[in-house]
C-alpha cells in the first residue's frame, strides 16, 4: 500500500461503466482510484505500482490476456481482476491459469462481486506480507547464525543482542579479546540491518598514525596539506547511509578523540582544509579489546566520548568460556577448509580433540581457525591426529593452559616464561615478578638437577 492508501487502477473503455465502478469503490475511504480507458494508457502508468487492477477484457487496443501478460512482465505480484461482458468459460479458465486473481461477468451484481473480491485479495496480500516479514526475520536470524558459529549460552546472549541492535540505529560498542569475532559481529549487525544495501566501512585506529587519522576519517580537500594532491573522501563519507566500524577505538589519542566526539554529536563532518560541513547518516559501531572505563579513569580516554559511543554494549566472551563451541567451531573450520581446497572430509581423532579442549586459545577463534587449517595440511588427508595440532601462538599458551598442574608447577612455568622473555636476565625477571632472586636460582637449580637425573 502506498502513502495515498490502497491504490486501484480501473481500466475500462466505457466511461459510464468506469464511473459506476469508481463511485462504488470510492465508498471505501481507504481506496485511491485511478481510471484509464485503454491498455496503452494503463501500461504507461504502471510505474505508479498500483495495489490492484480491474481490467475490462475487451478494450479497443488490446485483449485482456495480452495486457495481463504485459502487466505480469512489469509487476508480477499485482493482482488483476478481469471483468468481461461475455461469458467465455474457456477464456476464463485460461486467464485464471495464467494467474488472474478473479474473473467477473459484467452484470447487475458486478459491483458487489468486485467489492468482495477486492476484500478477499487484500486479505491474501496482507497474509503474504506477514509471511514475507516473518520469513525475512527468520532469514536474518539464520543468516548471522550461519556465519557466527556457536551454541553456548555465552554466544546465544550475543545473538540476542545482535537481534536487538539490528532493529535500530543505536551505536554499538563491542568488546572482547583479540580474535573473538568483533568485526564479524559488526558485519552481522550491518548486513542484517536496514542499511545492508549501503557500505560497511571498517577502520582500524591502531593501524593509522595519529597525524593521519583526521584526514582518513573525515577526508581532505586538495592542497589541505603537503601531499594532499587531490580531494580525498574520508571513511565517514564513504559510509554514508551505511555503517562505519571503528576498530581499536582505545588507540585514538585525546586530540582525535575530541574531533570524533564533535562529529558524533553534530552528525556532520568537515574535510581537512575544507570550509563546508557535510551532513551524514552513518551508523557507528566501535570495538576494543581494552577496558575503556579503566582508560577513562586514567584520563586516557574522554569520559564524554566514552558515554557517546557506549550505546548498546556487546561483550564477546573469550573462546575458552564458550564450552563445546570450540569443537563446533573446529569442525566448521575443517569443513570449510576441505571444501575450499577440494579435500576429502577430515575428522579429528580423540587425542587431537582432547588437545584442543585442553588448550586455552589466547588468540581465540582466529587462532583456532589457523590451528585447524594447519592441522588439515599436516594430516594424512583423512584424520587429524594429536601431532598435527600445533599451537604456535605468541604464546603464553602453556602458562595459562588448563592442565592438571600443581601451583608449584604453574609458578615454575610463569617464571620460566618471563625468564625467556627477559633473555634469562634473573634480576629483571625477579623485579618484574616481585619475587626474590633466590626463588629463581632455586628453580633453575631444581630444573638442572632433574635434567641430570
Ligand atoms: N563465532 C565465530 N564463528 C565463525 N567464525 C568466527 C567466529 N568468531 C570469529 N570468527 C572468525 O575468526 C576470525 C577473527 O574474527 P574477527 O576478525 O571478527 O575478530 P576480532 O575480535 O575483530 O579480532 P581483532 O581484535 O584482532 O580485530 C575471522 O576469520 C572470523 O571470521
Amino acid at each position: 500500500m502506498n502513502e495515498e492508501g490502497y491504490c486501484i487502477f480501473i481500466v475500462e473503455d466505457d466511461p459510464w461503466y468506469g464511473q459506476v465502478l469508481e463511485y462504488h469503490l470510492n465508498l471505501n475511504p481507504d481506496y485511491h482510484i485511478r481510471r484509464y480507458e485503454s491498455g496503452k494508457e494503463l501500461l504507461q502508468n504502471m510505474h505508479v505500482r498500483p495495489d490492484l487492477i480491474t481490467l475490462d477484457f475487451s478494450l479497443p487496443d488490446m485483449k485482456g490476456d495480452e495486457i495481463f501478460r504485459k502487466i505480469k512482465e512489469i509487476h508480477p505480484d499485482i493482482p488483476v481482476i478481469v471483468i468481461s461482458s461475455q461469458e467465455d468459460i474457456s477464456m476464463a479458465v485460461k486467464l485464471l491459469k495464467m494467474g488472474v486473481s478473479d474473473y467477473l461477468l459484467k452484470d447487475d451484481n458486478t459491483k458487489d462481486l468486485l467489492w468482495n473480491s477486492i476484500i478477499r485479495i487484500r486479505e491474501n496480500q496482507n497474509l503474504k506480507k506477514e509471511v514475507d516479514t516473518l520469513k525475512e526475520e527468520l532469514g536474518q536470524r539464520f543468516e548471522f547464525q550461519n556465519s557466527i558459529i556457536g551454541n553456548s549460552p555465552a554466544i546465544q546472549k550475543v545473538f540476542n543482542l545482535i537481534e536487538k541492535a539490528v532493529k535500530t540505529n543505536i551505536t554499538v560498542s563491542i568488546s572482547g579479546e583479540t580474535g573473538t569475532g568483533k568485526e564479524l559481529v559488526a558485519k552481522a549487525i550491518h548486513y542484517n540491518s536496514s542499511r545492508r544495501k549501503n557500505k560497511f566501512v571498517a577502520v582500524n585506529m591502531g593501524a593509522i598514525p595519529n597525524e593521519l587519522i583526521e584526514s582518513e576519517l573525515f577526508g581532505h580537500e586538495k592542497g589541505a596539506f603537503t601531499g594532499a594532491i587531490t580531494r580525498k573522501i574520508g571513511k565517514f563519507e564513504q559510509a554514508d547511509g551505511g555503517t562505519i566500524f571503528l576498530d581499536e577505538i582505545a588507540e585514538l589519542d585525546l586530540n582525535n578523540q575530541t574531533k570524533l566526539l564533535r562529529v558524533l554529536q553534530e552528525r556532520e563532518i568537515t574535510r581537512v582544509g575544507g570550509a563546508n560541513k557535510v551532513k551524514l547518516d552513518v551508523r557507528v559501531i566501535v570495538a576494543t579489546h581494552q577496558d575503556l572505563a579503566e582508560k577513562v579513569k586514567k584520563n586516557e580516554f574522554r569520559e564524554d566520548l566514552f558515554y557517546r559511543i557506549l550505546g548498546l554494549p556487546i561483550s564477546l566472551p573469550p573462546l575458552r568460556d564458550r564450552g563445546n563451541d570450540v569443537m563446533i567451531l573446529a569442525k566448521f573450520f575443517l569443513e570449510a577448509f576441505a571444501r575450499e581446497n577440494n579435500l576429502h572430509a577430515l575428522t579429528l581423532n580423540a587425542a587431537a580433540k582432547q588437545k584442543i579442549l585442553k588448550y586455552n586459545f589466547p588468540g581465540n577463534v582466529r587462532e583456532l581457525k589457523a590451528v585447524m587449517e594447519l592441522g588439515a595440511v599436516l594430516s594424512d588427508g583423512k584424520e587429524i591426529s594429536e601431532e598435527d595440532i600445533t599451537f604456535s601462538s605468541v604464546s603464553n599458551d602453556k602458562l595459562f593452559s588448563v592442565e592438571n598442574k600443581t601451583l608449584k608447577e604453574y609458578t615454575r612455568d610463569i617464571i620460566k616464561y618471563h625468564l625467556k622473555k627477559n633473555n634469562r636476565d634473573v634480576m629483571a625477571t625477579a623485579k618484574q615478578l616481585d619475587i626474590g632472586k633466590s626463588t629463581i636460582y632455586n628453580l633453575l637449580k631444581d630444573d638442572e638437577a632433574s635434567e641430570e637425573s
